[in-house]
């Protein structure tokens, strides 16, 4: 099997609190191969986005990775600062932000940003990456985009932005992109076309894809495989079908409960009784174990066996269950 991309190893992001250290992010491991869409989903404060500020070097002090390595095309890049990290993003790793204004420079046309961008990290001349600027914002589905280069970000739409957006991260050929809650905050009806259209032109460059999201219908729709996280740990980490149709972290099932499917036809809710724990009272043993409804005292002590793909982090799975069944 091909090396991966992204390889992060035991990851941990520590940040020092007056309440002592809390570990947004506490030894996560997963690989992401070339065309492939991981999807990381949990509840708010779970770490997604701290795990993807950490592959892009953008953590705000006092977060800090503590431990663990980030691997990228089999070079590692836990530990590159300033310029080198700089030139990492752009050109290796792009990036997809839920609000498209933080990656626009308002003052700058739409094409003059690509044109840079590629000049920057592609040995291009300045008519070439004005051709392919033309061409990458006709792909992205801009209507005239001959005459859209001459643009600035606030003309255009939250969607089309996003999708400006998305253009300007691809526009470098990067192997890796980051896509953190891409589409939160669009309205519904352009949501599912924006996760299309990342989905279609990343598969069709062999781009590997990291979508940070808090949505299961998103997961559904456009990744591969899938991280669930719950304060900072994983839950369970394998393909998609399998953890949407055979989940086995008692979390997993009841994320899937609460979200409503649109092939019910109506809203499916069921909460997952009380709320994540705040990071510096993470309780004992597995973090989930005071919300979840098959935990038992061996819960409550040794924390739970680490993720391996396929698997979940937890001493009751509900894989269990489907076994006796069918048995
Ligand atoms: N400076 C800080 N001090 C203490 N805790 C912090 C600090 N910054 C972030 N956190 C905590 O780190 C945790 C992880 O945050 P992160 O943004 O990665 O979560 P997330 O899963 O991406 O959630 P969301 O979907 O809300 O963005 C949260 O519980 C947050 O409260």
């Amino acid at each position: 099997m091909a090396e991966p991309v992204l390889s992060i190893r035991d990851l941990s992001v520590e940040i020092p609190t007056r309440h002592g250290i809390v570990k947004p992010v506490d030894g996560v491991s997963y690989d992401i191969r070339a065309g492939e869409i991981l999807g990381v989903v949990g509840e708010s404060g779970a770490g997604k986005s701290m795990a993807g500020n950490a592959v892009i070097g953008l953590l705000s002090p006092p977060a800090h990775i503590a431990s663990g390595e980030i691997w990228l095309n089999g070079k590692r890049i836990d530990q590159l600062r300033g310029e080198a990290m700089r030139r990492l993003r752009g050109k290796e790793i792009g990036m997809v932000f839920q609000d498209p204004l933080t990656s626009l420079n308002p003052l700058l046309r739409i094409g003059d940003q690509l044109v840079e961008t590629m000049r920057t990290h592609l040995k291009i001349s300045e008519k070439e990456a004005e051709k392919r600027a033309v061409a990458a914002l006709e792909e992205v589905g801009i209507p005239g985009a001959a005459s859209r280069v001459n643009s600035y970000p606030h003309e255009f739409s939250g969607g089309m932005r996003q999708r400006v957006v998305i253009a300007l991260a691809l526009c470098a050929e990067p192997s890796l992109v980051i896509a953190d809650e891409p589409t939160t905050a669009l309205d519904v009806s352009v949501q599912a076309q924006i996760i299309a259209l990342l989905k279609r032109l990343c598969r069709e460059r062999g781009t590997a894809v990291m979508l940070i999201t808090h949505d299961m219908g998103v997961i559904a729709e456009a990744t591969d495989r899938v991280a669930v996280m719950y304060a900072g740990r994983l839950a369970e980490l394998g393909a998609v079908e399998q953890v949407l149709t055979r989940p086995q972290h008692p979390y997993t099932h009841g994320l899937m409960a609460s979200t409503p499917l649109a092939s019910e036809g109506k809203a499916r809710l069921h909460q997952i009784p009380g709320a994540m724990p705040r990071l510096d009272a993470v309780p004992d043993g597995c973090a989930f174990n005071p919300r979840c409804p098959r935990a038992t005292e061996v819960c409550r002590t040794p924390p739970p066996p680490r993720v391996k793909d396929g698997m979940a982090a937890c001493w009751h799975p509900l894989v269990e269950d489907v076994e006796e069944k069918v048995s």
